[in-house]
């Protein structure tokens, strides 16, 4: 076999929400009827050719090094359209009305689930397969945008989720039988992937891109040996296709090491895996002479300006291996990271100086991409000032004022386990009860109330300078005493002052702690048209001044019922920003918790009865490799001690899971200790209760009862039937009942019907257990 070249330099993905979230703003237009579908596919058309130019800009000159990475709500569900895996209801729908209704809903259907892709803040859509789920080729849009690059000058490489980790991502279809795997329909998804390479070839392609980061996971329910099996079986019958264009198989996110051998020898020409992982096979026996490895020395997901010195010894370090070829890339899709830090302005003009040159956002890495790719190709030597500069970027960086703050190493290092450890919930519990005097079945809420189009205005006047602190203290103030009067009026028992001077759970408390700075452009995909902007957690953090303490105090003045302090925990404030990579995570987390410690201390001593700490990013962050499982908890649930081990034995402890399957950390929830867990409940109609039972969970928990996203309103006897799904299962003394989640994205109506129902659901189930 001869070696086919690939591109010395090429990244996975790039961001395709567009510099300024045209995206985003087009698909929402279209939805509002602003534009009409022509005009969408212009917009789309336009955003496409504009990163083919811009990266092309940037340095990926070579045929096939673009990756043809679009999509315009997701990439999961651009493969379920691509083979017509439609769900029935469905049905009769083509087009962008069918697209926009899978990742939607619509009148008459509710849409397809969404839920985290592999360990990151992306959400997918949630394909339904069952054994009758027709799937083959439906719909021809890579071909078409390979052709529409190709005619605006872009030899572009098509770059899809390949077929194990698409059914390994999937769920069966309802009334599937109990048996039934997704994965059994794997020799169909594979027919229909040999129709499209041999479409892409006949259209001129010369290689094609297909992801398989499910062979990286032992997080899904597949075992990873059988993902492996599968994917030895799918590719050899893909790559016996003829003709087709070249193959590169990707493995972003975990670890590969397990895959790389089944995938040599499946015939495919390309192999993509970070270089960390392949070094390893070295004199392994593994026989690479026939695959290119493209090598991932560009880290996809942080944002920090790479040591390019280190990635010149990770691509010599694969020398060897005698791989066909060595291709520089980027360790995941950069769709995880922001465009361009040039677009950037820190409010500090040291921090402004700084953060501009120890940040890479998307184009920034594909500078380095391009950088290494000519070390590897025209001699190292020929990079050496380029190196030379990101080392002393790096040294630089180790020194700058912040970074390291001997105050805050100190405190850290002195932490022991009696600092992470309360008295026993057995005594804790009593002094609570008799603190608080709450009736059985207490109704709360998750924190948040709906954010209004007049605060997020007054926000945005406020940070434009319109109208001065005073008159944006003020504005809070009123939303402050409005929400709690409204709690008051629907008989709510323990009250939350609504958050609305949080324009991000995250977001807020970045802005007010040392060590953090936030961007103004940095939007990230999160789903579909849904953009964040993660902080960027650069050097030690600090407490310098209260977080919170002033308007739960002024929440609390209100009202005689208890109002419940608001925090954010460590593990979720790491989760959703850029984390610093020059120290161990557990100790950044315990940097965070003992800020979180303070404020937790300044709550209590202003009177506050009942802290929630927030922590629902504990299972997205939960690592793929198994292995790794023991040491991410041991931190995550270590910090959340830490901050919150200073309660005294009659201040409650609340915290809040979603987002979450919970089975595999359930332990770890446990081990949180909180007195109180609220957790995403509803919309699996309380399966996780029985669950928690039989763990012997004893201490309180509220299993949402209402699935905040939609604006569905859930009936009084709706509500009751889950309240009492819930005391069948756990004692009711334990239960609260409560949301799935915060109500910021809810508006007012259903959110006052809601509330009300769900209070006359409590008491009547009250009514009943006396
Ligand atoms: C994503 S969890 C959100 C928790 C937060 N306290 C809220 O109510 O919005
Ligand atoms: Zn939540």
């Amino acid at each position: 076999m001869t070696s086919p070249r690939f591109p010395s330099a090429t990244i996975l993905g790039y961001p395709r929400i567009g510099p300024s979230r045209e995206l985003k703003r087009a698909v929402e237009s279209y939805w509002a009827g602003k534009i009409d579908a022509d005009e969408l596919r212009s917009a789309e058309r336009g955003l496409r050719l504009a990163s083919y130019k811009r990266l092309r800009e940037l340095g990926l000159t070579e045929a096939a090094s673009i990756p043809e990475s679009f999509s315009l709500y997701d990439q999961v569900l651009d493969v379920t359209v691509l083979l017509g895996a439609i769900p029935e209801r469905f049905a009769g729908r083509t087009g962008y009305d069918l697209y926009f209704s899978l990742a939607r809903g619509n009148d008459t259907a509710p849409p397809q689930e969404m839920t985290k892709w592999f360990d990151t803040n992306y959400h997918y859509l949630v394909p339904e397969i069952g054994p009758e789920t027709p799937i083959g080729l439906a719909d021809r849009g890579v071909v078409e945008r390979f052709a529409e690059a190709r005619e605006a000058g872009f030899d572009v490489r098509p770059t899809l989720v390949g077929p194990v980790t698409y059914l390994a991502l999937a769920k069966a279809a309802d009334g599937a039988p109990a048996e039934f795997s997704p994965l059994d329909r794997l020799d169909d998804v594979v027919d229909a992937y040999a129709e499209l390479l041999g479409e892409l070839a006949a259209a001129g392609a010369e290689w094609v891109q297909f992801d398989e980061p499910a062979l990286t996971s032992d997080n899904l329910p597949a075992a990873r040996s059988d993902l492996i099996a599968a994917a030895f079986r799918a590719w050899q019958q893909l790559a016996a296709v003829d003709p087709r264009p070249n193959i590169l198989v990707t493995t972003p996110y975990g670890d590969a090491s397990q895959a790389i051998p089944a995938l040599t020898q499946t015939g495919v020409e390309a192999i993509h895996a970070a270089a960390g992982q392949l070094a390893p096979f070295a004199g392994s026996g593994v026989d690479f002479s026939e695959v290119v490895l493209v090598a991932g020395v560009i880290d996809g997901r942080n944002i920090w300006t790479a040591d390019l010195g280190r990635a010149e010894r990770s691509l010599q370090a694969l020398e060897p291996l005698g791989a066909a070829g060595v291709s520089v890339s980027t360790t995941t899709s950069l769709q995880h990271v922001p465009y361009n830090t040039e677009v950037e302005k820190w409010d500090d003009p040291e921090l402004d100086a700084n953060l501009h040159e120890w940040l890479a956002f998307a184009d920034q890495k594909v500078r380095e991409v391009v950088v290494l790719a000519a070390g590897l190709t025209e001699g190292w030597g020929t990079i050496a000032d380029e190196v030379r500069r990101s080392e002393d970027i790096l040294a630089r960086r180790s020194r700058s004022a912040g970074v390291v703050r001997e105050d805050v190493r100190d405190r850290v290092a002195a932490v022991d386990e009696s600092l992470r450890t309360r008295v026993e919930y057995a005594e804790r519990e009593p002094k609570q009860r008799e603190r608080l005097g709450l009736p059985p079945l207490p109704t709360t809420t998750i924190g948040s109330f709906p954010q209004t189009p007049q605060i997020r205005k007054t926000r945005a006047a406020f940070n434009r300078g319109e109208i001065d602190e005073a008159g944006y203290l003020e504005a809070i103030r009123a939303e402050i005493a409005d929400v709690i009067a409204l709690q008051e009026g629907l008989d709510v028992d323990v009250l939350v002052h609504g958050e609305p001077e949080r324009n991000d759970m995250v977001q807020y408390f970045a802005e007010l702690l040392e060590g953090f700075a936030v961007t103004s452009q940095g939007w990230v995909q999160s789903y579909g048209t849904r953009c964040t902007r993660p902080s960027i957690l650069w050097g030690d953090v600090a407490r310098t001044k209260p977080l919170t303490t002033e308007w739960t105090a002024y929440a609390q003045s209100l009202t005689d019922r208890p109002v419940k302090g608001m925090l954010t925990g460590p593990v979720t404030i790491l989760a959703w920003s850029f984390v610093r990579d020059d120290l161990p995570i557990a100790q950044v987390a315990d940097q965070v918790a003992l800020a979180l410690r303070d404020e937790i201390a300044d709550l209590q001593a202003g009177g506050a009865a009942i802290i929630q700490v927030d922590e629902p990013a504990l299972r997205e962050r939960l690592p793929l490799a198994e292995e790794e499982h023991e040491a991410y908890l041991a931190w995550a649930v270590g910090s959340f001690r830490l901050a919150t081990a200073v309660a005294e034995p009659s201040t409650q402890i609340h915290t809040h899971l979603c987002y979450s399957e919970f089975g595999q950390i359930i332990d770890a929830i446990d081990a949180l200790d909180a007195d109180v867990t609220s957790i995403e409940a509803a919309r699996s109609r309380m399966e996780i209760l029985p669950e928690l039972a039989e763990h012997g969970y004893v201490r309180g928990i509220g299993p949402g009862v209402w699935d905040i996203h939609s604006p569905r309103v859930p009936s009084t006897e709706e509500l009751t039937e889950l309240i009492e799904a819930a005391v069948a299962a756990i004692p009711a003394s334990r239960v609260w009942v409560n949301p799935d989640c915060g109500l910021k994205t809810r508006a007012y109506p259903e959110t006052k019907a809601t509330l009300e129902n769900l209070v006359s659901a409590a008491k009547a189930v009250r009514g009943r257990l006396s």
